[in-house]
């Protein structure tokens, strides 16, 4: 569990769970005896997870102690349960009030006679548990959702009682229905019920910022679901559509206007849009609206409130830069509350997704991704990141079935790939930063980033795409090993620990493409057989192979492959081979490996040896050479004392570059020792990429890449 940030108004789970409304007395005695008992076990389960951050990142013994005492008091003591939270950075010191310093109401719970609360006694967070109309739990409940998410958990009451506030929770927690559903319980139950206009030409109460047009459409459409559920209209504005039909949803009046800052200000700036009613007013992922140049738009929006104690403003995202801390500052009241899920914790990025690298050069791009794909998007949708729209473009054309989409494809067709995206017409998407924010898509299995971004927020929205609303998922990372620098930035800034594996290998592929098959040959129908048969008992009788044989060459066909190459462990050249030299003795630096070599090898073989790399261990050293060399270094070692060649199935932890290029020895990696790879002319290639385990598999198919390794380039 998260640690909970105790600073700038924040609310703390403790606090949640006092702003919680009072549960109802449903049950008999015995029952409550149980549920008081539940409680208390919950309460004590939470101590154990929750962090009181006292600045230091620690929780004293004396906090500890200090919430226990309360949490004590609180657990027989359930009446005293409060709807709202204070100002406060202690926990469970104060009563509490609404934002408007009334005090706090008793919450009434929207529960029907009649209606079973099965779960609620169970869950804290269960949505009888909240001030949730029945409409919108039973909207809720048609959508699978039962209870409310952590930090949705966190805000509803602070937003339903007007407290203006920033929130902060990874990717795919739930930040949209967190804002959606308290502005809509108040607007339809809440403080603004007894003012709400129905009439035609009413101006807007609610007003959502976005930085794209596909999340302002996402948003959009959760406003659709559950604010028409409560009788509440809503428009989405964005640029690239028409003006008109926009226009003419503005005239009849709606309720709630979502959309991108530079249309929202055509529109005020052009008298279609008034402000003047507004309630509420969100941004949402705003330090992406400020990396994307809307900043003036945004002020300006901002600014067109009048009288801004009577809006009330939210501001949400995975990632609060420091200067969205200023906007918030400017912007919110100060009173404002801060809902923060991530605070100090290390990890930024999804906790339950799995990171994973490989090092694979832009050519190697083509033949690597439909392999990385085919063994780990498990049938679902996969999104590729690309850094520009050309690349995305040009990637989309070599991989089978892709479609891109960046900002220079046509807002229409736009929303065509993402709807063909979403229904799974197809399923690997390519695309640039503009689906790398709030993109809510079912069943993403995979992310792949074709090279490290430039900013690690970007890594942390990429990869939320994938393992949203407690699913899991996988965002593999490629690189080039010459930027491998920028794997340890993306580490230390973002608290992923990155697993490094290598290019899917021949029994990776068969594994899962060959299950796909199977399916497939499966589902034929038995007709084709009379029509195939005497074909099938020709090449049977001519082929020399075996049945099971020639079965697993049809496989290998249906799965799409005719021919497998081999593929190096270290580098993912194709035709390279990955083999280990061990002496018998520790190897310090690959000027000793290379010297070794020339006891038993011509120059000529010697010069085919690609990205020597040290192991952690210190007793061998890993290296490419050309599959037709293979047998040349096997055989070779026979006539060389103590020296060990062979052919490695798996990687094991190799050093880092600045331990190989250190060395024990002292001298630079590819340094020292003299002879024809030693000094200036260098020796190893380009594959010194630190591995902290979680290999797969050896062996190899697929092209791979582009070979220029260090030594090569020194000699051209
Ligand atoms: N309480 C809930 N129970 C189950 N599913 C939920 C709940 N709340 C939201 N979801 C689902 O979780 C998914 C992610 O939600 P959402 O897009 O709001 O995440 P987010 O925190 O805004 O992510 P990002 O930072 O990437 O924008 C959505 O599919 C949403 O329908």
């Amino acid at each position: 569990m998260p640690s909970l940030v105790l600073s700038d108004p924040l609310i703390s789970s403790e606090e949640t769970k006092k702003s919680k409304p009072k549960k109802p007395q449903y049950g008999s005695p015995e029952e409550e005896k149980k549920n008081k008992k539940k409680k208390k076990q919950h309460v004590e389960n939470e101590l154990s997870d929750l962090e009181l951050d006292n600045g230091t990142g620690e929780t004293t013994a004396s906090e500890k102690k200090k919430v226990k005492k309360e949490k004590k008091r609180k657990v027989p003591d359930d009446e005293d349960k409060s709807d709202t939270t204070s100002d406060s950075t202690e926990v469970g010191e104060k009563k509490t009030a609404t934002a408007n310093g009334a005090p706090a109401k008793k919450p009434k719970l929207m529960k029907d006679e009649g209606e079973t609360d099965s779960g609620a006694a169970d869950d804290p967070n269960a949505l009888s548990n909240f001030r949730i109309s029945k409409v919108l739990r039973e909207t809720l409940n048609s959508k699978g959702i039962k209870a409310l998410f952590p930090i949705q958990a966190m805000t509803f009451d602070l937003i339903l009682d007007g407290f203006d506030l920033v929130g902060r929770a990874r990717t795919g927690q739930g930040k949209t229905l967190a804002f959606v559903l308290p502005i809509l319980e108040s607007l339809t139950n809440g403080v603004h019920k007894a003012s709400r206009k129905t009439g035609y030409g009413r101006s807007p109460t609610v007003l959502v910022l976005l930085p794209t047009r596909e999340l302002a459409n996402q948003v959009h459409s959760d406003f659709e679901v559950y604010g028409g559920a409560v009788g509440l209209s809503s428009c989405c504005l964005y640029g690239g559509s028409p003006y008109r039909a926009q226009e003419i949803s503005l005239k009849r009046g709606v309720d709630i206007v979502v959309g991108t800052p530079g249309r929202i200000k055509d529109h005020i700036e052009r008298g279609t849009l008034d402000l003047k009613t507004l309630k509420f007013r969100v941004l949402d992922e705003a330090d992406e609206m400020l990396n994307m140049g809307f900043v003036d738009d945004v002020e300006l929006i901002l600014g067109k409130v009048e009288d801004v104690s009577k809006v009330q403003t939210l501001l949400f995202s995975a990632t609060l830069p420091d200067w969205v801390k200023k906007i918030s500052t400017r912007f919110l009241k100060k009173d404002k509350k801060t809902a923060d899920l991530v605070g100090n914790e290390k990890l930024k990025a999804s906790a339950s997704v799995r990171h994973l690298v490989l090092p694979c050069t832009r050519s190697a791009r083509p033949q690597i991704i439909p392999d990385v794909i085919r063994c780990y998007s498990h049938g679902g949708r996969t999104i590729v990141f690309t850094e520009t729209k050309e690349s995305a473009s040009e990637l989309a054309g070599l991989l089978p079935g892709a479609r891109a989409l960046h900002g220079d494809v046509m807002q229409a067709q736009r929303e065509v790939i993402l709807s063909g995206f979403r229904s799974g017409r197809f399923l690997v998407l390519v695309a640039t930063n503009v689906a790398a924010r709030g993109l809510d898509i079912n069943d993403v299995q995979l992310i792949i980033q074709c090279e490290p971004p430039r900013d690690v927020e970007a890594y942390i929205h990429r990869s939320g795409r994938t393992g949203r609303a407690g699913n899991t998922g996988v965002a593999i990372l490629l690189y080039e090993p010459k930027h491998s620098f920028s794997l340890s930035r993306i580490e230390r800034e973002s608290g992923v620990k990155f697993e490094h594996i290598s290019a899917p290998q021949p029994t990776d592929i068969a594994e899962s493409a060959g299950s796909e098959a199977v399916d497939a040959i499966s589902n034929v129908s038995d007709s084709v057989i009379p029509v195939f048969r005497s074909q099938a008992e020709h090449l049977l009788s001519s082929s020399g192979l075996s049945a099971v044989d020639i079965l697993a060459k049809a496989l290998a066909k249906a799965a799409g492959f005719t021919d497998i190459k081999k593929r190096s462990l270290l580098s993912s050249m194709e035709n390279y081979v990955t083999l280990l030299l061990q002496t018998g003795r520790p190897i310090y630096s690959p000027s000793f490996a290379f010297s070794t070599f020339r006891r038993f090898l011509p120059d000529d073989k010697i010069e085919g040896v690609k990205g020597l790399s040290l192991t952690a261990d210190g007793t061998g050293a890993v290296f490419d050479v050309p599959a037709d060399d293979v047998d040349a270094f096997l055989e070779g070692q026979e006539n060389a004392h103590s020296v060990n060649i062979e052919v490695l199935e798996k990687l094991p932890p190799l050093q880092d570059r600045d331990q190989s290029r250190g060395g024990n020895s002292g001298r630079g990696r590819f340094g020292g020792g003299g002879g024809r790879f030693s000094g200036g002319r260098g020796g190893g290639g380009n594959g010194s990429y630190r591995r902290t385990g979680g290999f797969s598999n050896g062996g190899g198919r697929g092209r791979g890449y582009g070979g220029a390794n260090r030594f090569n380039n020194r000699r051209k």
